[in-house]
């Protein structure tokens, strides 16, 4: 038998199958319209648009420093946008931002927790802060908990929580007032493969439910297994967006997503590194 060939014997990719994206028709519950922000000199979102549909899993991926945390923290009321406009279920959320709150759940990208209260507690206040009566708290807090497996911490500090309990106390803390939209930076960071199977199943039954949830995350394989829809923020604009398949364009999310992002650089230089000091 003749020995495989260089080109032959290279491993196909397949393409993993696109989440089905709503339909055209569906409504737009996130409309974010040529969004600026300014630090000094450096413009880090530059006329940012997007469009998410109702019952949309929507990604934003980007690398360091792309804007993404920018333009999620201007979406969830957290910053204040130079110019642009954010509706929320057709909410403009600078002009009535109770209103675009209260159909919003937000994990931000730096966690700021009472994290002298316990996990039990930090829900209980995030309901009551939401509104919601004694009696509901309760019983959605305890669904939380066993949703997001956290029964023997409850009692416990969140200051004393590993990174990832802390993710998922605060998700649990974002969906307790059960909003319209989840806006979510980086949720699956420094959680562990098991829970976050968990996680993305608890995103996939509220998703099936009629909500929505926008994410921000590098890991592009989760993003083609979790979401119908991707923007790819590169240097404050957006480079793609649309369905999976649209972005992609036949090619992997990695690949076209380092292709968009100016492709890989170079491993050259720092010969110094192999010239070990002892
Ligand atoms: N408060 C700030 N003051 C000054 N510059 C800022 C501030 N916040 C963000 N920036 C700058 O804006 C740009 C976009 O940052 P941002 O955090 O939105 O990127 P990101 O896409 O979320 O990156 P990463 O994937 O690394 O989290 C960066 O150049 C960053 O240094």
């Amino acid at each position: 038998m003749p020995a495989p060939t260089k080109k032959a014997s290279r491993k196909k990719r397949t393409l993993r199958v696109a989440r089905k994206a709503p339909p055209e028709s569906a409504d737009r519950v996130l409309v974010v319209d040529a969004l600026v922000k300014r630090f000094g000199e450096k413009t880090a979102v530059d006329h940012i648009s997007l469009q998410v549909r109702a019952g949309s899993f929507f990604g934003v991926v980007g690398p360091n420093g792309a804007g993404k945390t920018t333009t999620l923290s201007m979406v969830t009321g957290l910053l204040r946008p130079d110019e642009g406009t954010v509706r929320i279920h057709d909410i403009d959320a600078w002009a009535d931002p109770e209103a675009a709150k209260r159909a919003t759940g937000v994990l931000p990208d730096r966690l700021r927790l009472f994290d002298r209260l316990t996990g039990g507690q930090l829900l209980h206040y995030s309901g009551t802060l939401r509104g919601l009566d004694a009696r509901t708290v309760r019983e959605r807090s305890a669904d939380l908990i066993a949703a997001f497996g956290l029964e023997d911490a409850v009692d416990r500090l969140v200051a004393d929580y590993s990174a990832g309990m802390t993710k998922k106390i605060a998700l649990a803390c974002a969906m307790i007032h059960s909003p319209r939209l989840l806006v979510l930076d980086e949720p699956f960071e420094s959680v562990d493969p098991v829970s976050a199977a968990n996680l993305t199943e608890i995103l996939e039954r509220y998703v099936a439910g009629g909500g929505t949830v926008v994410l921000s995350s590098h890991g592009m394989d989760l993003i083609e297994r979790v979401c119908d829809s991707v923007a790819v923020v590169v240097g404050g604009k957006v480079l793609a967006a649309g369905t999976l398949d649209e972005v992609r364009q036949g090619e992997t999310l990695e690949d076209r997503f380092v292709a968009l992002a100016g492709g890989r650089k170079a491993a050259e230089g720092m010969e110094w590194l192999h010239s070990f000091s002892d």
